[in-house]
């Protein structure tokens, strides 16, 4: 993969990519105790922006390089004033390498502020009275090193952290939550506001972890981009910086063809609003020209509701596939009410044969759970780019046996169809098969409301039908979505999506002309 400075920024770090990173800045002749200082001294900052002069700020440092931070904090915040009371997890003699020198620096601090807050198997007195009394603590214990789930008297710590109501500042993750995958691991603090380095980890991203992660702040620490080069991640946040290269231009001379001509293919008379919703979100989205194909019985209420959507009877398969013998119909999406069962796999057999970019969504994924892999085989020799954009409910009848984390399902689906697939939800991944995997964070909650998926879809195939390839429209079809739930706000309707879109749209195309004039 090329990376280019827009992947570059919006690039995730497993924490082993991390651990790579810092130890390519460190043979480059970065010392590493010059990082943790860097490291610390942005903890430091951060604690300072949330908690005045003399404030009581209480460190909990674990063994290994995360409590490095905690110290670097605790000597930077107490010479600036601070009340600082640091307790190191177990016997700080054990402490190695950068850590130990950290500790070291806190010279005088050290003997007169630090205790151990567990001893033996309890957890240590002084530490739980010094708890209660704090206006901050800053969680040090783990961090990219966490390998096993909390257990014994360590939970019991971070739970009566938890519990105590003081406010937490993370250093790099709240410990116990993995970056890799943003699940806890037995048990996790929940902290207001986390401080990671260098570039965000999917854990800050994914559901539950981010969660607990609270304002997320990236600090640079001095290790260059060009470090990304060489660690070539593939994970990223799904945002602008991601995908500008490839957001639709439209040309000076553009003309409606020139822009694409988007088919979305509708249900019964019974069930016409969700391809309609679909059909307006995907002009809305760019494309030249829509055309909700219709059968014989919803014409007319169609009919009755579409203005600058075309409307075309399709009453059978034939039909369709007379219909898309015209090359310009370029993008088709299927699924948003047109029903479940055998006529829905015959059609999507059909538009999968006639090679276009196609988006296959609700009906269109729940008629093949029966025989998924029916379903990917004619995918992978379909030689466009296909979008499956499944719920949880619809991805785990796809995919019954894919298990493990939200981005390595998504990965392992994507692997398995050959398609780029979108896992909807507050976190929604978009994974390709070629192992490029984006996680979303703007969604709003109020965004799961009737119809909100049949947009999202409708915009995957307005964004198709103007030439973005797969995985870049998947990617910038669930961010405009979410901007547009933003946009709308609490209490909005599906209805509201497609309208909401504009000004999204503009804030797009501002930010895309910026270096193109
Ligand atoms: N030079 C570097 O590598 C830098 C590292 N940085 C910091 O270093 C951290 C990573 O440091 P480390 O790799 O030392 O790892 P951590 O400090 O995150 O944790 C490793 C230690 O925790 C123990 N541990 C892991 N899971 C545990 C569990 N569930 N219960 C009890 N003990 C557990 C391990 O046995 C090990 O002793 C980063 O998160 C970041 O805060 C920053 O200072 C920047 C520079
Ligand atoms: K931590």
């Amino acid at each position: 993969m090329t990376f280019e400075t827009g992947n570059s920024e919006a690039a995730l770090l497993t924490p082993e990519e991390m651990g790579r990173a810092d130890k390519l800045t460190i043979e480059s002749g970065v010392p590493g105790i010059v990082l943790m200082e860097r490291a610390g001294q942005a903890v430091a900052r951060a604690v300072g922006e949330r908690v005045a002069t003399g404030d009581k700020v209480l460190f909990l440092c674990g063994p290994g390089n995360n409590g490095g931070d905690g110290f670097i904090a605790a000597r930077c915040l107490a010479a600036a004033g601070y009340a600082v009371r640091i307790f190191v997890l177990k016997d700080p003699a054990e402490l190695k390498g950068d850590a130990l020198e950290a500790f070291e620096r806190l010279g005088p601090v050290a003997s007169n502020q630090c205790g151990k807050a567990i001893e033996g198997d309890d957890i240590a007195d002084d530490f739980i009275s010094s708890l209660g009394s704090s206006d901050l603590v800053i969680d040090a214990l783990f961090g990219a090193g966490l390998d096993r789930p909390l257990a014994g008297t360590v939970l019991k710590l971070v739970e009566l952290v938890n519990q105590s109501g003081v406010p937490v500042l993370a250093v790099d993750l709240p410990s116990g939550v993995s970056g890799a995958s943003g699940l806890i691991l037995g048990g996790a603090i929940k902290s207001c506001a986390t401080v990671t380095f260098f570039r965000a980890k999917p854990g800050h991203l994914l559901l539950p972890g981010r969660e607990l992660c609270g304002e997320t702040k990236v600090a640079d620490i001095g290790i260059l981009a060009q470090t990304l080069e060489e660690i070539s991640p593939d994970t990223f946040r799904n945002s602008p910086e991601l995908w500008l290269g490839s957001w639709p231009r439209p040309e000076t001379s553009a003309h409606k063809y020139s822009r694409g001509h988007a088919v979305v293919f509708g249900g019964p008379m019974s069930s016409t609003g969700a391809a309609r919703l679909s059909a307006g979100a995907a002009l809305r989205a760019g494309a030249g020209l829509v055309t909700l194909a219709s059968p014989p019985d919803a014409m007319m209420v169609n009919a009755c509701h579409l203005t600058a959507v075309m409307l075309r009877k399709v009453s059978d398969t034939g039909s369709i596939t007379g219909f898309l013998t015209d090359e310009r119909l370029n993008a088709l999406l299927i699924g948003p009410g047109f029903g479940v069962g055998a006529t829905t796999r015959t059609v999507v057999e059909a538009l999968l044969a006639a090679n276009r970019a196609i988006v296959l969504d609700a009906d269109a994924l729940t008629s093949f759970s029966e025989d998924p892999d029916a379903l990917f085989g004619m995918i992978r020799s379909s030689p466009g780019p296909v979008l499956l954009t499944p719920h949880e409910g619809e991805f785990s009848k796809l995919f019954p046996d894919i298990a493990g984390d939200k981005l390595q399902r998504a990965r392992l689906a994507a692997e398995r169809s050959g398609a780029i697939l979108v896992l909807k939800g507050p976190d929604s991944v978009i994974a390709a098969p070629d192992g490029r995997a984006a996680i979303n964070r703007n969604a709003p909650p109020w965004l799961a409301t009737a119809g909100s998926g049949d947009v999202l879809a409708g915009i995957a195939v307005g964004l198709l039908a103007q030439g973005v390839p797969g995985f870049e429209a998947g990617c910038q079809a669930v961010w405009l979505h979410g901007e547009a739930g933003l946009e709308s706000g609490p209490g909005l309707t599906a209805e509201d999506l497609a309208p909401a879109l504009k000004s999204v749209i503009r804030g797009v195309v501002d930010k895309s002309s910026v270096g193109h004039r």
